[in-house]
């Protein structure tokens, strides 16, 4: 399917967040038996962080923050959030009584061990899932008081996602995948192509516009998800693993320009990883182990704790 065929069909039936919801999924399951390309990625990409170069140019936040709230207010709170998976006659809980606030302008790590529940939390921030008992607000509202549309209408404001497994659309190129969420919001086409391709060009990707997923490398595709994810300014990152699978050089690129992100941009990053050596960009960690929040330390950045 073409773009313009995708979004024909879907606007018809649906509105704008709720196909985005529905395209990732079918997105992130066909993506899961996609290995890539194999192909290198250039270096070239790594004089375009414009946080990094000294060119003095950085991210301007492409259009307005749709968002009205009190900025007293966390951006996501989870009160006393279980998460029980049935299997068959067994339950499991594999989040136990979950407590947490996140604020606006944090750089929160959760960092835990293979099986200690991150994924499990990361889904339940960014409000893919329901907790089994407790409560999700996100920007105040409980999410569980919220039908479909309304929740995917809110997320899609509020949540700009970064998963391991891409959630590309393997039939669109690389700069109709960055251009969909902007379809969605009705921006001007003009304005929407000026954007993806500013997207495109500070990840590093500008010679990568017409190529299809399958004929990028991981680290490309990863960072063509960071540039979908940037589409429609979202003030919340949530990145799965975002260095997972890529090479020392392109996940050190993709962690500062998260940082710059927050830095330069105020955006609020959330990280889930099991990778010890991302908690120096953090301005809080949390360590979750067995389902439970085991500590919480707050941090300055660059590797001190408070
Ligand atoms: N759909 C499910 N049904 C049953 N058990 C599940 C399900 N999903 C996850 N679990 C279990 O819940 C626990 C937490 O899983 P989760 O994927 O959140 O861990 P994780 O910390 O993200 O692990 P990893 O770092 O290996 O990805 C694990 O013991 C897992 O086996």
């Amino acid at each position: 399917m073409t773009l313009t065929e995708i979004i024909e069909t879907f606007k018809t039936r649906f509105n704008s967040s709720k196909i985005m919801d529905s395209l990732e999924k079918v997105a992130s399951f066909n993506s899961e038996s996609d290995s890539g390309s194999g192909e290198k990625d250039s270096e070239v990409y790594l004089e375009n962080n414009p946080y990094v170069n000294s060119s003095g140019s950085y991210v301007k936040s492409p259009g307005i923050s749709r968002i009205t709230r009190d900025e007293r207010e966390p951006l996501i709170k989870l009160t006393n959030v279980w998460k029980i998976y049935q299997m068959g006659e067994v339950e499991f809980a594999a989040l136990k009584g979950i407590d947490l606030e996140i604020y606006e302008g944090e750089f929160l790590v959760v960092l835990g061990p293979s099986g200690s529940g991150k994924s499990t939390l990361m889904n339940l921030l960014g409000c893919l899932d329901i907790p089994s008992e407790g409560t999700v607000y996100l920007n105040s509202e409980d999410i569980s008081e919220l039908d479909e549309s309304e929740l995917a209408r809110i997320r899609g404001q509020m949540i700009g996602f970064i998963f391991q497994s891409f959630n590309l659309i393997p039939t669109l190129s690389t700069e109709e995948n960055v251009l969909l969420p902007l379809e969605f919001q009705e921006e001007n086409r003009e304005a929407a192509r000026k954007k993806a391709s500013y997207l495109l060009d500070i990840v590093g990707l500008s010679n990568k516009k017409k190529n299809l997923p399958s004929q990028l490398s991981g680290g490309q595709r990863q960072r063509v998800a960071i540039a979908r994810s940037l589409a429609v300014n979202p003030p919340i990152i949530l990145a799965d693993e975002p260095t997972g699978n890529l090479d020392t050089k392109t996940g050190d690129y993709i962690l500062k320009f998260l940082d710059g992100l927050h830095e330069r941009e105020g955006k609020t990053i959330i990280i889930v990883t099991h990778d010890l050596d991302l908690v120096k960009y953090a301005t809080r960690v949390v360590y979750i182990r067995d389902g439970e929040i085991e500590k919480i330390e707050e941090r300055r950045k660059n590797g001190t704790e408070e």
